[in-house]
Protein backbone atom coordinates (compact mmCIF):
# COMPACT_ATOMS: atom_id res chain seq x y z
CA UNK A 1 0.00 0.00 0.00
CA UNK A 2 1.53 3.05 -0.47
CA UNK A 3 1.14 6.12 1.69
CA UNK A 4 -1.32 8.10 -0.54
CA UNK A 5 -3.29 5.12 -0.25
CA UNK A 6 -2.52 4.66 3.01
CA UNK A 7 -4.23 8.09 4.32
CA UNK A 8 -7.23 7.78 1.73
CA UNK A 9 -8.08 4.03 4.07
CA UNK A 10 -7.63 5.63 7.14
CA UNK A 11 -10.08 9.04 5.75
CA UNK A 12 -12.47 6.83 4.97
CA UNK A 13 -12.52 4.95 7.94
CA UNK A 14 -12.65 7.90 9.87
CA UNK A 15 -15.77 9.19 8.03
CA UNK A 16 -17.13 5.63 9.01
CA UNK A 17 -16.09 6.27 12.57
CA UNK A 18 -17.79 9.67 13.09
CA UNK A 19 -21.00 8.26 11.25
CA UNK A 20 -21.27 5.78 13.66
CA UNK A 21 -20.97 7.79 16.49
CA UNK A 22 -23.65 10.44 14.70
CA UNK A 23 -25.82 7.92 14.79
CA UNK A 24 -25.91 7.75 18.79
CA UNK A 25 -25.62 11.47 19.09
CA UNK A 26 -27.81 11.82 22.09
CA UNK A 27 -28.41 8.38 23.38
CA UNK A 28 -25.05 8.06 24.72
CA UNK A 29 -25.63 10.77 27.69
CA UNK A 30 -23.82 12.08 29.70
CA UNK A 31 -20.94 10.14 27.85
CA UNK A 32 -19.80 11.21 24.41
CA UNK A 33 -20.84 9.95 21.45
CA UNK A 34 -17.58 7.92 20.31
CA UNK A 35 -17.37 5.59 16.71
CA UNK A 36 -14.15 3.43 16.08
CA UNK A 37 -13.32 0.99 13.12
CA UNK A 38 -10.72 -1.23 12.81
CA UNK A 39 -8.42 -1.70 9.59
CA UNK A 40 -6.16 -4.51 8.59
CA UNK A 41 -2.74 -3.92 7.33
CA UNK A 42 -4.18 -3.56 3.38
CA UNK A 43 -6.54 -1.03 4.98
CA UNK A 44 -9.47 -2.91 4.27
CA UNK A 45 -12.53 -2.46 7.34
CA UNK A 46 -13.05 -5.01 9.53
CA UNK A 47 -15.06 -3.40 11.95
CA UNK A 48 -16.88 -0.46 12.43
CA UNK A 49 -18.66 0.22 15.86
CA UNK A 50 -20.23 2.86 17.71
CA UNK A 51 -20.89 3.32 21.55
CA UNK A 52 -24.87 3.38 22.28
CA UNK A 53 -25.11 4.43 25.72
CA UNK A 54 -23.61 5.20 29.01
CA UNK A 55 -22.64 2.15 31.06
CA UNK A 56 -22.32 -0.30 28.03
CA UNK A 57 -19.45 -1.31 25.73
CA UNK A 58 -17.32 1.36 24.66
CA UNK A 59 -16.70 1.45 20.63
CA UNK A 60 -13.48 0.05 21.00
CA UNK A 61 -14.54 -2.80 22.53
CA UNK A 62 -17.26 -3.37 20.18
CA UNK A 63 -15.37 -3.15 17.14
CA UNK A 64 -12.82 -5.48 18.86
CA UNK A 65 -15.69 -7.65 19.70
CA UNK A 66 -17.02 -7.80 16.08
CA UNK A 67 -13.64 -8.81 15.17
CA UNK A 68 -13.66 -11.67 17.03
CA UNK A 69 -17.26 -13.01 15.91
CA UNK A 70 -15.74 -13.13 12.56
CA UNK A 71 -12.45 -14.34 12.78
CA UNK A 72 -10.58 -11.27 11.84
CA UNK A 73 -8.90 -10.79 15.45
CA UNK A 74 -5.63 -11.69 13.85
CA UNK A 75 -5.63 -9.35 11.25
CA UNK A 76 -6.01 -6.25 13.40
CA UNK A 77 -3.79 -3.18 12.60
CA UNK A 78 -4.88 0.08 12.91
CA UNK A 79 -7.58 1.53 15.18
CA UNK A 80 -9.16 4.59 13.87
CA UNK A 81 -10.98 6.06 17.02
CA UNK A 82 -13.35 9.43 17.37
CA UNK A 83 -12.12 9.88 20.23
CA UNK A 84 -8.92 9.38 22.37
CA UNK A 85 -9.40 5.88 24.34
CA UNK A 86 -10.14 5.92 27.73
CA UNK A 87 -7.34 4.94 30.63
CA UNK A 88 -9.42 4.45 33.54
CA UNK A 89 -11.69 2.02 34.95
CA UNK A 90 -15.12 3.64 34.57
CA UNK A 91 -18.10 1.60 34.19
CA UNK A 92 -16.67 -0.95 31.80
CA UNK A 93 -12.38 -2.04 31.35
CA UNK A 94 -10.10 0.62 29.76
CA UNK A 95 -9.72 0.65 26.11
CA UNK A 96 -6.38 1.20 26.30
CA UNK A 97 -6.33 -2.25 27.78
CA UNK A 98 -8.30 -3.66 25.16
CA UNK A 99 -6.47 -2.38 22.22
CA UNK A 100 -2.55 -3.41 23.89
CA UNK A 101 -4.11 -6.74 23.82
CA UNK A 102 -4.48 -7.18 19.84
CA UNK A 103 -2.31 -7.31 17.71
CA UNK A 104 -3.01 -3.27 16.27
CA UNK A 105 0.25 -1.12 15.30
CA UNK A 106 -0.63 1.82 15.62
CA UNK A 107 -4.07 3.99 16.23
CA UNK A 108 -5.69 7.61 14.38
CA UNK A 109 -7.72 9.73 17.19
CA UNK A 110 -9.78 12.47 16.13
CA UNK A 111 -10.68 14.72 19.66
CA UNK A 112 -8.42 14.27 22.50
CA UNK A 113 -10.67 13.45 25.59
CA UNK A 114 -11.38 16.58 27.73
CA UNK A 115 -12.29 14.29 30.73
CA UNK A 116 -9.88 15.33 33.08
CA UNK A 117 -9.43 11.23 34.23
CA UNK A 118 -8.12 11.05 30.77
CA UNK A 119 -7.07 13.95 29.11
CA UNK A 120 -3.82 12.94 27.02
CA UNK A 121 -3.69 9.65 29.36
CA UNK A 122 -5.02 7.14 26.64
CA UNK A 123 -2.46 8.47 24.54
CA UNK A 124 0.15 8.52 26.66
CA UNK A 125 -0.31 4.82 27.60
CA UNK A 126 -0.35 3.24 24.35
CA UNK A 127 2.56 5.17 23.17
CA UNK A 128 4.32 4.21 26.26
CA UNK A 129 3.62 0.27 25.39
CA UNK A 130 5.22 0.83 21.80
CA UNK A 131 1.83 1.94 19.33
CA UNK A 132 2.15 4.74 16.76
CA UNK A 133 -0.71 7.31 17.93
CA UNK A 134 -1.77 9.89 15.91
CA UNK A 135 -4.22 12.98 15.88
CA UNK A 136 -6.39 13.43 12.76
CA UNK A 137 -6.40 16.64 12.69
CA UNK A 138 -2.79 17.04 12.50
CA UNK A 139 -3.04 14.93 9.09
CA UNK A 140 -4.87 16.96 8.06
CA UNK A 141 -7.99 15.06 7.59
CA UNK A 142 -10.56 16.09 10.10
CA UNK A 143 -12.62 18.61 8.30
CA UNK A 144 -11.58 16.94 4.54
CA UNK A 145 -13.55 13.91 4.88
CA UNK A 146 -15.59 13.24 7.84
CA UNK A 147 -18.44 16.20 6.87
CA UNK A 148 -18.66 16.88 10.93
CA UNK A 149 -15.01 16.85 12.41
CA UNK A 150 -14.48 14.01 15.66
CA UNK A 151 -14.12 17.55 17.97
CA UNK A 152 -17.89 18.65 16.75
CA UNK A 153 -18.94 15.45 17.70
CA UNK A 154 -17.64 15.96 21.27
CA UNK A 155 -18.10 19.56 21.38
CA UNK A 156 -21.47 19.53 24.16
CA UNK A 157 -19.46 16.75 26.07
CA UNK A 158 -16.48 18.65 26.36
CA UNK A 159 -18.23 22.05 27.79
CA UNK A 160 -20.18 20.00 29.93
CA UNK A 161 -17.10 18.60 31.46
CA UNK A 162 -15.27 21.61 31.02
CA UNK A 163 -17.77 23.91 32.73
CA UNK A 164 -20.66 22.18 34.29
CA UNK A 165 -23.04 23.44 31.40
CA UNK A 166 -25.03 21.74 28.44
CA UNK A 167 -24.45 22.59 25.12
CA UNK A 168 -27.22 24.85 23.98
CA UNK A 169 -28.61 24.50 20.39
CA UNK A 170 -31.09 27.10 19.01
CA UNK A 171 -33.01 25.83 15.97
CA UNK A 172 -34.62 28.21 13.56
CA UNK A 173 -36.98 27.62 10.36
CA UNK A 174 -37.48 30.38 8.09
CA UNK A 175 -39.44 30.81 5.28
CA UNK A 176 -38.24 32.64 1.64
CA UNK A 177 -39.43 36.07 3.69
CA UNK A 178 -37.16 35.62 6.59
CA UNK A 179 -40.39 34.57 8.99
CA UNK A 180 -40.86 32.05 11.35
CA UNK A 181 -44.49 31.67 11.72
CA UNK A 182 -45.95 29.66 9.54
CA UNK A 183 -49.31 29.20 7.30
CA UNK A 184 -52.40 28.99 9.18
CA UNK A 185 -53.63 25.99 10.38
CA UNK A 186 -50.09 24.65 9.77
CA UNK A 187 -47.48 23.84 12.47
CA UNK A 188 -44.32 23.29 9.99
CA UNK A 189 -43.66 24.36 6.79
CA UNK A 190 -39.61 22.69 6.55
CA UNK A 191 -39.61 20.07 3.45
CA UNK A 192 -39.07 16.34 4.86
CA UNK A 193 -35.60 16.21 4.93
CA UNK A 194 -35.14 19.57 7.55
CA UNK A 195 -38.20 17.87 9.56
CA UNK A 196 -35.58 14.76 9.76
CA UNK A 197 -32.70 17.07 10.39
CA UNK A 198 -35.34 19.07 13.33
CA UNK A 199 -36.33 15.77 14.69
CA UNK A 200 -32.55 14.75 15.11
CA UNK A 201 -31.79 17.67 17.03
CA UNK A 202 -35.10 16.95 19.61
CA UNK A 203 -33.42 13.14 19.54
CA UNK A 204 -30.36 14.51 20.88
CA UNK A 205 -31.90 16.83 23.57
CA UNK A 206 -32.45 15.69 27.03
CA UNK A 207 -34.41 19.47 27.25
CA UNK A 208 -36.35 21.24 25.26
CA UNK A 209 -36.89 24.64 25.62
CA UNK A 210 -40.12 26.44 24.19
CA UNK A 211 -42.05 29.90 25.15
CA UNK A 212 -45.84 30.64 25.82
CA UNK A 213 -46.38 32.45 22.37
CA UNK A 214 -45.37 28.71 20.43
CA UNK A 215 -47.32 26.59 23.09
CA UNK A 216 -50.39 28.91 22.71
CA UNK A 217 -50.44 28.93 18.74
CA UNK A 218 -49.12 24.94 18.44
CA UNK A 219 -49.49 23.18 21.60
CA UNK A 220 -46.60 21.19 20.32
CA UNK A 221 -45.75 17.74 20.77
CA UNK A 222 -41.97 17.86 20.32
CA UNK A 223 -42.03 14.08 20.09
CA UNK A 224 -39.64 12.73 17.70
CA UNK A 225 -41.42 11.48 14.79
CA UNK A 226 -39.79 11.56 11.27
CA UNK A 227 -36.72 9.17 12.52
CA UNK A 228 -36.53 6.45 15.62
CA UNK A 229 -35.91 7.44 18.38
CA UNK A 230 -33.53 6.38 21.41
CA UNK A 231 -35.44 4.53 24.27
CA UNK A 232 -34.61 5.34 28.01
CA UNK A 233 -33.57 9.12 27.19
CA UNK A 234 -34.11 11.85 29.35
CA UNK A 235 -36.57 14.19 28.27
CA UNK A 236 -37.66 17.17 29.82
CA UNK A 237 -39.66 19.86 28.37
CA UNK A 238 -39.65 23.64 29.80
CA UNK A 239 -41.81 26.70 29.10
CA UNK A 240 -40.85 30.23 29.47
CA UNK A 241 -44.19 31.93 30.59
CA UNK A 242 -44.20 34.26 32.92
CA UNK A 243 -47.36 35.68 32.61
CA UNK A 244 -48.61 32.34 33.43
CA UNK A 245 -50.96 31.72 30.31
CA UNK A 246 -49.61 28.35 29.16
CA UNK A 247 -52.60 26.14 30.63
CA UNK A 248 -51.68 23.56 33.15
CA UNK A 249 -53.30 20.27 30.73
CA UNK A 250 -50.15 21.50 28.18
CA UNK A 251 -47.79 19.97 31.06
CA UNK A 252 -49.90 17.40 31.80
CA UNK A 253 -50.30 16.44 28.20
CA UNK A 254 -46.93 16.75 27.55
CA UNK A 255 -46.28 14.11 31.03
CA UNK A 256 -48.39 11.54 29.45
CA UNK A 257 -46.23 11.99 26.07
CA UNK A 258 -42.94 11.66 28.26
CA UNK A 259 -41.68 15.00 29.05
CA UNK A 260 -40.96 15.63 32.76
CA UNK A 261 -42.21 19.39 31.57
CA UNK A 262 -42.69 22.26 33.83
CA UNK A 263 -42.92 26.66 33.70
CA UNK A 264 -40.10 28.43 34.45
CA UNK A 265 -39.71 31.93 34.41
CA UNK A 266 -35.81 32.93 34.33
CA UNK A 267 -33.91 32.01 30.78
CA UNK A 268 -30.58 30.81 31.85
CA UNK A 269 -31.84 28.97 34.75
CA UNK A 270 -33.85 26.90 32.03
CA UNK A 271 -31.13 26.56 29.92
CA UNK A 272 -28.64 25.44 32.06
CA UNK A 273 -29.78 22.52 33.37
CA UNK A 274 -27.09 21.17 35.33
CA UNK A 275 -28.13 17.20 34.43
CA UNK A 276 -27.92 17.81 30.44
CA UNK A 277 -25.29 17.84 28.16
CA UNK A 278 -28.05 19.21 25.08
CA UNK A 279 -30.29 21.58 25.57
CA UNK A 280 -32.51 22.57 22.43
CA UNK A 281 -34.28 25.85 21.96
CA UNK A 282 -37.38 25.52 20.00
CA UNK A 283 -39.18 28.63 19.94
CA UNK A 284 -41.29 31.56 18.27
CA UNK A 285 -39.60 34.84 17.35
CA UNK A 286 -39.63 36.58 20.54
CA UNK A 287 -38.29 33.79 22.82
CA UNK A 288 -35.59 32.96 19.79
CA UNK A 289 -34.62 36.59 18.87
CA UNK A 290 -33.85 37.03 23.35
CA UNK A 291 -31.94 34.01 23.40
CA UNK A 292 -29.79 34.36 20.14
CA UNK A 293 -29.00 38.14 21.67
CA UNK A 294 -27.53 37.08 24.83
CA UNK A 295 -24.65 34.84 25.49
CA UNK A 296 -26.41 31.86 26.27
CA UNK A 297 -26.30 30.14 23.31
CA UNK A 298 -23.34 27.50 21.45
CA UNK A 299 -24.82 26.43 18.30
CA UNK A 300 -27.40 28.55 15.78
CA UNK A 301 -28.77 25.85 13.42
CA UNK A 302 -30.93 28.16 10.62
CA UNK A 303 -33.64 26.33 8.06
CA UNK A 304 -33.85 28.74 5.45
CA UNK A 305 -36.98 26.80 3.37
CA UNK A 306 -36.40 27.77 -0.13
CA UNK A 307 -38.59 27.18 -3.66
CA UNK A 308 -36.60 24.21 -4.68
CA UNK A 309 -34.34 23.32 -1.81
CA UNK A 310 -33.94 24.04 2.23
CA UNK A 311 -30.77 25.89 3.36
CA UNK A 312 -29.04 24.79 6.41
CA UNK A 313 -26.39 27.55 7.81
CA UNK A 314 -24.91 26.29 11.26
CA UNK A 315 -23.33 29.05 13.10
CA UNK A 316 -20.87 28.46 16.77
CA UNK A 317 -21.38 31.48 18.56
CA UNK A 318 -17.49 30.70 20.12
CA UNK A 319 -15.86 28.83 17.18
CA UNK A 320 -13.18 28.08 19.89
CA UNK A 321 -15.26 26.00 20.84
CA UNK A 322 -15.39 23.64 17.45
CA UNK A 323 -11.92 23.06 15.92
CA UNK A 324 -12.50 23.51 12.27
N1 LIG B 1 -40.17 28.55 12.47
C1 LIG B 1 -39.79 28.07 13.63
O1 LIG B 1 -38.66 27.58 13.80
C2 LIG B 1 -40.72 28.15 14.78
C3 LIG B 1 -41.85 28.90 14.66
N2 LIG B 1 -42.70 29.01 15.73
C4 LIG B 1 -43.87 29.86 15.55
O2 LIG B 1 -43.70 31.01 16.37
C5 LIG B 1 -45.00 31.52 16.69
C6 LIG B 1 -45.01 31.96 18.14
O3 LIG B 1 -44.07 33.00 18.27
P1 LIG B 1 -43.77 33.75 19.64
O4 LIG B 1 -45.01 34.34 20.17
O5 LIG B 1 -42.60 34.63 19.37
O6 LIG B 1 -43.43 32.53 20.64
P2 LIG B 1 -42.21 32.19 21.59
O7 LIG B 1 -42.15 30.70 21.64
O8 LIG B 1 -40.97 32.90 21.22
O9 LIG B 1 -42.71 32.69 23.00
C7 LIG B 1 -42.60 34.04 23.32
C8 LIG B 1 -42.99 34.27 24.77
O10 LIG B 1 -42.02 33.68 25.63
C9 LIG B 1 -42.14 34.31 26.88
N3 LIG B 1 -40.85 34.55 27.53
C10 LIG B 1 -40.53 34.16 28.77
N4 LIG B 1 -39.30 34.53 29.09
C11 LIG B 1 -38.83 35.20 28.03
C12 LIG B 1 -37.59 35.84 27.78
N5 LIG B 1 -36.59 35.85 28.69
N6 LIG B 1 -37.43 36.44 26.58
C13 LIG B 1 -38.40 36.41 25.64
N7 LIG B 1 -39.60 35.79 25.84
C14 LIG B 1 -39.80 35.20 27.03
C15 LIG B 1 -42.83 35.63 26.61
O11 LIG B 1 -44.11 35.54 27.23
P3 LIG B 1 -44.26 36.11 28.74
O12 LIG B 1 -43.91 37.57 28.66
O13 LIG B 1 -45.67 35.84 29.08
O14 LIG B 1 -43.29 35.35 29.58
C16 LIG B 1 -43.00 35.72 25.13
O15 LIG B 1 -44.17 36.34 24.71
C17 LIG B 1 -45.98 30.44 16.33
O16 LIG B 1 -46.67 30.82 15.15
C18 LIG B 1 -45.12 29.23 16.02
O17 LIG B 1 -45.67 28.40 15.02
C19 LIG B 1 -42.45 28.40 16.91
C20 LIG B 1 -41.33 27.64 17.08
C21 LIG B 1 -40.37 27.43 16.02
N1 LIG C 1 -42.28 25.74 11.84
C1 LIG C 1 -41.44 24.70 11.95
C2 LIG C 1 -41.13 24.15 13.22
N2 LIG C 1 -41.71 24.65 14.34
C3 LIG C 1 -41.70 23.92 15.62
O1 LIG C 1 -42.39 22.69 15.56
C4 LIG C 1 -43.46 22.71 16.53
C5 LIG C 1 -44.55 21.72 16.17
O2 LIG C 1 -44.06 20.50 16.59
P1 LIG C 1 -45.01 19.22 16.66
O3 LIG C 1 -46.26 19.59 17.40
O4 LIG C 1 -44.18 18.20 17.39
O5 LIG C 1 -45.30 18.83 15.24
C6 LIG C 1 -43.84 24.14 16.52
O6 LIG C 1 -44.63 24.48 17.60
C7 LIG C 1 -42.48 24.76 16.62
O7 LIG C 1 -41.88 24.54 17.85
N3 LIG C 1 -40.25 23.12 13.26
C8 LIG C 1 -39.71 22.58 12.13
O8 LIG C 1 -38.93 21.63 12.22
N4 LIG C 1 -40.03 23.07 10.93
C9 LIG C 1 -40.88 24.10 10.79
O9 LIG C 1 -41.17 24.48 9.65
Amino acid sequence: MTQTQDVHAIAAAAQRAVLAARAYQGATAPNPPVGCAILDSKGAVLAVAAHQKAGSAHAEALAIAACRAAGTYDQIDTFVVTLEPCNHHGRTAPCTDAILQTPARRVFIGARDPNPRVAGGGTARLRAAGLAVYDWQALGMAGTCTGIGADALIAPFRKRVLTGRPWITVKQVVDAGGSMIPPAGRKTFARQSSLELAHAMRRRAEVIVTGAGTVLADWPLFTVRHLADFPDHRRALVVLDRRGRVPTRYLTDAQTRGFDARIATDLAEALHDPRATEVLVEAGPILTDAVLQSALWDQHVLIRVGADADTITTTYREASHVAA
